[in-house]
């Protein structure tokens, strides 16, 4: 499974539907009657996502798992619109973090805690 070259094309694309679909009428499309419903009824989606995602990949099943996170990308993507964000601000801060060790930064962060614990 690879995706094509034109990735993050997609998620724009996706994203500019989720978008429009703000205005849409929530008896014909699907995002529209997540927005309809509101934030706590969207926050719901991608915890059973989640959820979901976890399940497959105990199971191994690696169809399954491909299916689960594009549901979970899905509903995050609604989330990020519900706040006035989009893929780009995601990858941007991806991007941010590039070649940054992740055990390096949790030990900067900590340093920085200690700091300011014995500075107040
Ligand atoms: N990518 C998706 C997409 N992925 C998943 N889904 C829907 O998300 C829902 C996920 O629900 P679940 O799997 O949890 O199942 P459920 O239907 O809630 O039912 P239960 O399992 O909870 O009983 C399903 O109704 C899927 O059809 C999606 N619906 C829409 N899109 C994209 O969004 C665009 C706009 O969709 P509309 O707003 O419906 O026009 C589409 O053209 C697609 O590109």
């Amino acid at each position: 499974m690879s995706a094509s070259p034109s990735s993050n094309d997609t998620l724009r694309r996706l994203a500019e539907v989720i978008d429009n679909r703000r205005q849409g009428d929530p008896d014909k499309s699907y995002v529209a009657r997540l927005f309809h419903k509101g934030t706590d009824a969207i926050l719901k989606k991608i915890g059973e996502e989640a959820t979901e995602t976890v399940m497959a990949a105990k199971d191994g099943d690696r169809q399954k798992i491909v299916y689960e996170v594009a549901d979970l990308w899905f509903h995050s993507m609604i989330a990020l619109a519900q706040f006035g964000l989009t893929p780009a601000d995601v990858l941007a801060e991806l991007e941010r973090r590039e070649g940054l060790s992740g055990l390096e930064e949790f030990a900067a962060r900590k340093a920085q805690q200690r700091e300011q614990g014995e500075a107040q």
